[in-house]
């Protein structure tokens, strides 16, 4: 049963994020993603490199980033990997079928890079976060900002309702310097469909539909790990 309780909530996240690294391997290429349930596992990755775990990462955005050094984790640059053996990241939404929305944190582009490089790519999740249907919470869209009119446009004719990401009043700013759009689809029957029709926009650099790009969700409802692959 999912719960709106902070407190039971990290508990889950924590749990999730300590099953998950027990997946990493001595000399693994990590991708770290970006948000408080991956910062669970980042710091318990923190803990493994100091008892002797050797491994390097690579991050989905600068406060990832600057977490992981902070805890002595070697960040290699995401723009010269080919491959990834292993990624650890979170989900704003996620169905038994492994189709995730992502990008609640704005850091969706480097996460799908991340996904996409990624051997085994892992999502952790607290039970709040398990969905019959994506679309309750927003699509995130990043936008260049010169085609921010253009790709809007483009959303409403496919019936979507997008929004520009603010935050304290301020156009909220991806670490890539783009915007974001949050898009409202309602509830989406066809995840691939709409993540087909979202990748034809120009201009559009991300969406946060994430479909066929995870192996496995691990997920804690507070008593148990389930695991969805
Ligand atoms: O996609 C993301 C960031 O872009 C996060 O993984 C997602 O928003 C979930 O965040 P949290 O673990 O804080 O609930």
């Amino acid at each position: 049963m999912a719960t709106t309780d902070k407190t039971q909530q990290d508990a889950e996240k924590l749990a999730a994020a300590q099953a998950a690294v027990k997946f990493v391997k001595d000399g693994d290429v990590v991708g770290l993603g970006t948000g408080s349930t991956t910062t669970f596992a980042i710091i318990e990755l923190g803990k493994l490199v100091k008892t002797g775990l050797q491994i390097k990462a690579a991050a989905s955005s600068i406060r990832t980033e600057e977490l992981a050094k902070s805890l002595g984790i070697e960040i290699l640059d995401l723009g010269r990997l080919s491959q990834i053996d292993i990624s650890i990241d979170g989900a704003d939404e996620f169905t038994a079928s492994l189709d995730l929305i992502k990008g609640g944190g704005g850091a969706l582009f480097r996460e799908k890079i991340i996904a996409s490089l990624s051997k085994n790519a892992i999502i952790i999740t607290d039970a709040s976060k398990k969905v019959k249907e994506l679309g309750a919470f927003t699509v995130p869209v990043e936008v260049v900002p010169l085609a921010y009119q253009y790709v809007f446009d483009q959303i409403t004719k496919l019936s979507g309702k997008g929004i520009l990401r603010t935050v304290e009043s301020q156009t909220f700013i991806t670490d890539n310097g783009n915007v974001i759009i949050d898009a409202d689809f309602g509830l989406i029957d066809d995840p691939a469909k709409l993540a087909s029709d979202l990748n034809q926009i120009n201009g559009l650099l991300a969406h946060g539909l994430f479909v066929n790009m995870t192996s496995k969700v691990i997920m804690s409802d507070g008593a148990d790990i389930i695991i969805f692959e």
